[in-house]
């Protein structure tokens, strides 16, 4: 347990939390290591969003350790202190800046940290020109950086949220149902995506897509009734009976 106390980069242990008396997270023991991407499943009321919750600092658990690169506690943090440590998240509808140009909001995201009228008014230097470049070609979007966001597809919101957190450069990135609503051809692609950002940071995504999460190819986590069902390849997953029961069967 230490030593994956001190090298884990996320490291959740006996965590549970209560609303009005029901149990949403329940002894739930967790981790993610430096660079791994990880697959989130489970049935509606699991707890992955509670779970999610937890680590970005939205909710404190009642009891339990959740502890980020070994030594920091994430139970005495806030959200935009967690946010500022290195977790980026991801939530399931797009929110860029509809009137902004795809590369302002790169820009804007690259430039948060540093205040509203530095973010107005100061140049942008070649380093930070550099960046926009980088990620503009991890998330598929140098032709449409001219663009307004709101132009873009659906789909391509989603990578250009993705890019926004990947401005703010997180060692942990958490995907909240990144494919729902995008097309096969789009949720193909998101898969490629992810797996490049991964390796460089770790990467957390939940979602309900089998197929995306076989494109993935990643170590699958089953969540339900708020701690941890079953976990390994996503094959090895599929043929648990509980898992079976409580999810893939129904
Ligand atoms: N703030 C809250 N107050 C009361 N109950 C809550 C609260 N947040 C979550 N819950 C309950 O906790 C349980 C877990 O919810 P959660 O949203 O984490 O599940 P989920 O796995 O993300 O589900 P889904 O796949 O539908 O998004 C649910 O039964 C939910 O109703």
């Amino acid at each position: 347990m230490t030593d994956r106390l001190t090298q884990s980069l996320l490291y959740l242990d006996g965590v549970s939390v209560s609303f009005d008396g029901f149990r949403a997270i329940n002894d739930l023991s967790f981790t993610v290591e430096h660079g791994e991407m990880r697959a989130i499943i489970g049935p509606n009321g699991a707890g992955k969003t509670t779970m999610m919750d937890i680590i970005t600092g939205k909710t404190r658990p009642d009891e339990g350790t959740v502890l980020f690169e070994g030594t920091v506690d994430l139970t005495r943090h806030d959200e935009s202190d967690i946010a500022r440590l290195g977790i980026g998240r991801k939530f399931q509808k797009p929110t860029v800046f509809e009137s902004h140009t795809v590369e302002d909001n790169l820009e804007l995201a690259l430039k948060r940290d540093h205040g509203i009228l530095s973010t107005l008014f100061s140049d942008t230097s070649a380093e930070q020109k550099a960046r926009i470049d980088a990620i503009l070609d991890t998330i598929r979007l140098g032709h449409r950086r001219a663009d307004l966001a709101a132009d873009l597809s659906h789909g391509q919101k989603q990578w250009l949220e993705i890019g926004m957190l990947l401005a703010q450069d997180p060692k942990l990135l958490l995907v909240d149902e990144p494919v729902a609503g995008m097309t096969d051809a789009e949720t193909v692609e998101t898969a490629r995506l992810l797996r490049e950002i991964a390796g460089e940071k770790a990467v957390v995504v939940v979602e309900h897509d089998m197929t995306f999460i076989r494109d993935l190819d990643v170590k699958v986590t089953v969540l339900a009734e708020g701690s941890v069902l079953a976990e390994g390849s996503l094959d090895h997953v599929s043929a648990d009976e509980r898992v079976i029961e409580s999810y893939l069967g129904r």
